[in-house]
């Protein structure tokens, strides 16, 4: 049985976590026979309840051909779909997006290979502060936790300026092309949401300062877990930007929650998930919710996901359209706020459905 300290500390309840390096999960499952979850990862002591398997509870299909196609009767269902997928969901399965499948698999098996790097090969990825470019490590903020999550992960600023780790070899240029094609469909979805909020085609685009927009790229590590339903990989909470694309390997574990109920999400691999984060909800303010959702973890195989946040440029001064506040219907408003302020805030507030946003709001009388 391996006896670093760092696993030493976790596996005990009294020891501080704070005090000494977190071994990342991975390495932690890999290390010794585990019959149960070491005491810091219980995030539930009553097993976690299971998810819809409701056929009603259906995830919207986005089909992006049919904006492509020339059609306009094709457009026309396709910006209809989008508005009840934004109003009802929050979130949709996206379809036919032009991303070669190819790539997408590329891009899993590539993360794969970065988190079967040696732990000293990813310590060099470690970052510290939130805006470091590059960050390699575990559960959500490491030491300062209180409870660890199942789940590893390598988190990467790849736009305005592109940041990438050096290995393995190939990794970059994968991920280069793949966030290129994701901000070029996030700049479509956002012009038919525009559209659907009433709002000029270009609206968010120029006011989001998408030329500048802020992506952050996340591959997330959950290796098999001894006792799934009392350890969380990440827990309920709402995303920071725009739109968030997510990818995975052929293992689920995302779940959404879905009219009070949690439903799983099975991302095929020429998919994308894609979900409504806090910044469209206060742009149109309130119009779209962003989605509250959690990874699951499993006791069987290791799963892999993509997360691809794209927000606001960090400048930008993210406020509700005017368009949509002077309506009677809408008596709550957002307080503006600098998008990069809004990241600092997330950062020390803790993860917890949609905490930070509901600070953000005022009533109206
Ligand atoms: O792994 C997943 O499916 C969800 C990941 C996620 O929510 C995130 O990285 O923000
Ligand atoms: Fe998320």
């Amino acid at each position: 049985m391996a006896t670093k300290a760092p696993l030493v500390s976790q596996l005990s309840p009294e020891a501080p976590l704070h005090a000494s390096k977190l071994t990342l999960i991975k390495s932690l499952t890999e290390s010794v026979e585990l019959t149960s979850i070491p005491f810091h990862y219980t995030f539930s002591t009553n097993p976690i309840e299971p998810a819809s398997s409701d056929p009603e509870d259906s995830i919207p299909v986005i089909d992006f051909s049919l904006l492509t196609s020339g059609d306009p009767d094709q457009r026309s269902k396709f910006i209809q779909d989008l508005s009840k997928a934004c109003e009802d969901w929050g979130g949709f399965m996206l379809i036919n997006h032009g991303v070669p499948e190819s790539l997408m698999k590329a891009m899993v098996e590539a993360s794969k290979e970065f988190f079967n790097l040696t732990e000293e090969e990813k310590r060099e990825f470690e970052g510290k502060l939130l805006l470091d470019p590059i960050k390699c490590g575990t559960s959500l903020h490491g030491r300062v936790d209180e409870v660890l999550f199942w789940r590893d992960f390598l988190k990467v600023i790849v736009h305005p300026d592109f940041h990438f780790p050096y290995k393995p070899t190939g990794f970059s240029e994968l991920a280069s092309e793949f966030c290129k094609r994701i901000r070029k469909l996030v700049r479509e979805l956002l012009k038919a949401t525009s559209e659907n909020l009433g709002l000029e085609n270009c609206y968010i685009e120029k006011t989001m300062d998408l030329d500048s927009g802020f992506q952050l790229f996340a591959a997330n590590l959950y290796p098999p877990c001894p006792q799934p339903e009392h350890a969380i990989g990440i827990p309920p909470h709402s995303d920071h930007g725009l739109l968030t694309f997510l990818a995975q390997n052929e293992i689920g574990g995302l779940q959404v929650q879905h009219n009070g109920k949690w439903v799983n999400v099975y991302i095929p691999p020429n998919s994308f998930f894609v979900n409504i984060a806090d910044q469209l909800e206060i742009l149109s303010n309130g119009k779209y919710k962003s989605l509250v959702h959690r990874a699951v973890v499993n006791n069987k195989a290791t799963r892999i996901s993509l997360a691809i946040a794209n927000g606001p440029s960090l400048d930008t001064i993210v406020s509700p359209a005017i368009e949509l506040v002077n309506s009677e219907s809408h008596s709550v408003v957002y307080i503006p706020m600098k998008f990069k302020k809004y990241l600092e805030l997330q950062q020390n507030h803790k993860l917890g459905q949609k905490a930070l946003l509901d600070c953000t709001k005022v009533q109206t009388v």
